[in-house]
């Protein structure tokens, strides 16, 4: 069998990570494997239900990433250990560097709390003395104004989405920090390219690690 691939798309809101995430699927399943496409927060009944709440209701810094990970927690249990012990391969729209970019850099959360919590949430028998990790995670890296024009008047915003652009600023320095403390699980992509050229670049992610020809 197979070893099981845990790839996450992560960015700012409206970055681009939805647009290419279907096409990676294509890509690996006619490389053979089995795909399980995913989100958080999100991705079971329960975690589906914590999403809705956390993206509408107002509530402070901690209960936003106590509700973050407790629908992790599930998502991990439920959908993501299974199918990777199965050997498939799963691509989650948004992990863990979610919260610390959002909660840790837009809230301005404590981040030795997130990571006390990332080591209870992600700790899994399959990763023994271990946290569970993405084994690749394609951030897409735009500046907030130009992923809000992409956004403008595309949906009604929810509350991360109605945030100030020194939200969005605080969020994608959080991501530069996490990128720049786990640079091996990192692949960084200049979003701000015609879609053509970013789908070259998160092909090309994938396939310097040997997951597609
Ligand atoms: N390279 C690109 N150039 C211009 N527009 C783009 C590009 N990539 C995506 N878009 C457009 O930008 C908008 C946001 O893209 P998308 O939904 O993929 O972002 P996202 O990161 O998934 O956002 P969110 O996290 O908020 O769901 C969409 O209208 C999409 O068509
Ligand atoms: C996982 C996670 C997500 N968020 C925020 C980021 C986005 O604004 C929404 C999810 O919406 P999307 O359209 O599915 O991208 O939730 C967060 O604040 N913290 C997290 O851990």
């Amino acid at each position: 069998m197979r070893q099981g691939i845990f790839i996450s798309f992560e960015g700012i809101d409206g970055a681009g990570k939805s647009t290419h995430i279907d096409a990676l699927a294509a890509a690996l399943r006619a490389a053979g494997r089995t795909v399980v496409l995913t989100r958080e927060p999100g991705g079971t009944p329960l975690a589906e239900k914590l999403r809705a709440l956390a993206l509408n209701d107002p509530m402070d810094p901690l209960t936003e990433a106590l509700v973050m990970f407790a629908a992790r927690r599930d998502h991990l249990l439920q959908v993501i250990e299974p199918a990777l012990a199965r050997g498939d391969v799963v691509l989650c729209d948004r992990f863990t560097d979610a919260t610390f970019a959002y909660q840790g850099g837009g809230r301005g959360f404590d981040l030795q709390v997130l990571g006390e919590l990332e080591r209870w949430v992600q700790t899994v028998p399959a990763v023994p003395g271990g946290v569970r990790q993405p084994d690749l995670t394609i951030w897409f890296d735009l500046a907030p104004e130009v992923a809000a024009r992409r956004l403008a008047g595309a949906r009604v915003p929810d509350k991360f989405e109605s945030q100030p652009a020194e939200f969005f600023a605080r969020v994608a320095a959080g991501y530069a920090r996490r990128c720049a403390e786990q640079p091996a699980r990192f692949a960084r992509i200049d979003a701000d390219r015609p879609r053509d050229e970013v789908w070259r670049a998160v092909e090309a992610a994938v396939k310097s690690r040997g997951w597609i020809a």
